[in-house]
């Protein structure tokens, strides 16, 4: 059998880029998905506005759910300060070891804690497993029918605390439209739209960032 889409986005990482250098990781990836190959990776434009975000948030603690081939949570990492650390969470096996091997490419692997199941398992557990009382920020990057329903399982959970910064990514396309009614229309979130375009197209997408306000 041939390689996976996965596989061969590493292929294209440890080819063009250097180890250790998380901005190289990032080029060669878009590179290859914008010249080669598309891929649901947050990418470039949407990329910078994660970026953004992120800066401005400074979190200590980091939540991604979707790592898919780890492309978003290098893009995290390598912005978190020091002692910071992103918790990202992947069901599925195969992209979850390719996820890694991307991961520690770029010299992040002390930064990621990938956790292999499905994210309404692993929430509940969050606190208990790894001693988090909140998270300072939350990526959203899954099966977009799961934004709604782990919003709220993180809510319960109180592992959102009062200027937690949710981001979540597709909110146009592929579309998340019962994710921005909840957010949009919810006294307990501040939400901006920012716009921009699905990854390596002109279609447009772009980003949700909501603040939980308690
Ligand atoms: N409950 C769960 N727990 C843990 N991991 C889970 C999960 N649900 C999904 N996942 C994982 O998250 C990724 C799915 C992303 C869906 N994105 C998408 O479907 C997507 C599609 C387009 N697109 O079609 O243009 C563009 C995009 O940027 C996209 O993110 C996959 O790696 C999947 O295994
Ligand atoms: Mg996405």
């Amino acid at each position: 059998t041939g390689s996976s889409r996965p596989q061969r986005m590493l292929k294209a990482v440890q080819k063009n880029a250097t180890k250790g250098d998380p901005k190289s990781v990032i080029s060669a990836i878009d590179y290859y998905c914008r010249h080669k190959e598309w891929a649901m990776n947050v990418g470039d434009d949407k990329g910078l506005i994660l970026d953004s975000v992120l800066t401005e948030v400074n979190p200590s603690t980091a939540l991604e759910l979707g790592t898919y081939c780890g492309y978003s949570s290098v893009r995290i990492a390598r912005l978190l300060s020091p002692d910071s650390k992103l918790i990202t969470i992947e069901f599925n096996p195969a992209f979850a070891a390719i996820a890694r091997q991307i991961i520690a490419y770029a010299g992040l692997q002390d930064k990621v804690i990938l956790v292999e199941g499905a994210s309404g398992d692993l929430i509940p557990k969050m606190k208990e497993r790894f001693g988090i009382k909140s998270f300072d920020f939350v990526f959203l990057d899954h099966w977009k029918d799961r934004y709604v329903p782990d919003t709220k399982l993180l809510e319960d959970c109180g592992l959102l605390k009062k200027g937690t910064v949710l981001l979540a990514d597709n909110v146009i396309c592929p579309g998340a439209p019962e994710y921005l009614k909840y957010v949009r229309n919810n006294p307990r979130y501040e939400s901006r739209y920012y716009p921009s375009n699905l990854e390596y197209t002109k279609v447009e997408d772009g980003l949700e960032k909501s603040v939980f306000l308690e």
